[in-house]
């Protein structure tokens, strides 16, 4: 029998050092028994300390790059990170209003993990009013949801629980990323069709972090069309971060936040 592959696109910025953005979500696709496919929103000069430059691409690049490989190539789930711009969001909204390919994962990226803005101040409004509405899942962090909705970031889970059904009514679907909590474990909120689950993880003390939110939102694009609801997927994909978090100590990758480790499942999956 031949395995059925999905073929998983991603939309977002550069990360030379390799543990987020671009690099982080097509690891995480071939990690996941998905072949994944790229469109650059903007090149990134970052490492493990640090941003220290962007340069944005303009909206026509890049809806002409997600244009020409949609005509040419049939894509099972969509992963969108970094946009950086009003120009960007409307461009890419623009082409999925017209093509629909479903589904799709939308992380809203706006601060890296050093503190640099990756998302104009004023393209938060345009990516909750024109892209927010036509993806099927959004995986804001506790800074990115709070934005969202114009309140402050939550300090609980009972928070996180008011805010996540908030998002709802915004999106179709809402994971709620708890990784900036402190606690035994890391907890993230699904609410989809009005049902919430939370996912408890045990929280890994690792100074290698880099990436963690671009990898579990890659890892529930890859994973969607290969199970039959976004409640396994998001469970899997969460399983697969903890996994991926814990083998992160076996590389020694810089002097900042370090990456996850992606490769971990072959190694330890005496099936592979
Ligand atoms: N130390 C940790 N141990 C286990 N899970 C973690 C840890 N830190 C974060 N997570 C998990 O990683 C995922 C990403 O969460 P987080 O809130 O850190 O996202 P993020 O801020 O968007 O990440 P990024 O640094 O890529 O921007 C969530 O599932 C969260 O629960
Ligand atoms: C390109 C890119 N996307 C997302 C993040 C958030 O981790 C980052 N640091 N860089």
């Amino acid at each position: 029998m031949t395995a059925y592959i999905p073929t998983v696109l991603t939309i977002a910025g550069t990360d030379p050092s390799g543990g987020a953005g671009i690099s982080a979500d097509l690891k995480t696709f071939s990690a996941l028994g998905a072949f994944g496919t790229a469109v650059i929103t903007a090149v990134v000069t970052q490492n493990t300390r640090g941003v220290a430059g962007i340069h944005q691409l303009d909206g026509e690049t890049v809806a002409g790059q997600l244009n020409n490989l949609l005509d040419d190539v049939h894509v099972d789930a969509v992963k969108i990170g970094m946009l950086g711009t009003v120009e960007v969001i409307e461009s890419v909204a623009a082409v999925l209003r017209e093509r629909a390919p479903a589904p799709v994962v939308l992380d809203p990226v706006m601060v890296a993990k050093s503190g640099h803005r990756l998302l104009a101040p004023d393209a938060v409004a345009a990516m909750r009013e024109q892209l927010i509405p036509l993806v099927d899942l959004i995986t804001p962090n506790l800074p990115e949801a709070a934005d969202l909705l114009g309140v402050g970031e939550a300090t609980s889970v009972c928070d996180m629980a008011r805010q996540a059904n908030a998002l709802a009514d915004l999106a179709s679907g809402v994971l709620l990323k708890g990784g900036h909590l402190s606690g035994a474990d890391s907890t993230d909120l699904l609410v989809v069709d009005g049902r919430v689950t939370e996912f408890d993880a045990p929280r890994v003390v690792t100074r290698n972090t880099h990436g963690t939110g671009c990898t579990l939102s890659s890892a529930i694009a890859a994973l969607r069309p290969q199970r039959d609801s976004w409640v396994v997927a998001v469970r899997e994909a969460k399983e697969y971060l903890t996994g991926a978090l814990r083998a992160a100590d076996d590389l020694s990758i810089g002097s900042g936040h370090g990456p996850v480790h992606h490769f971990w499942r072959m190694w330890d999956d005496p099936h592979t």
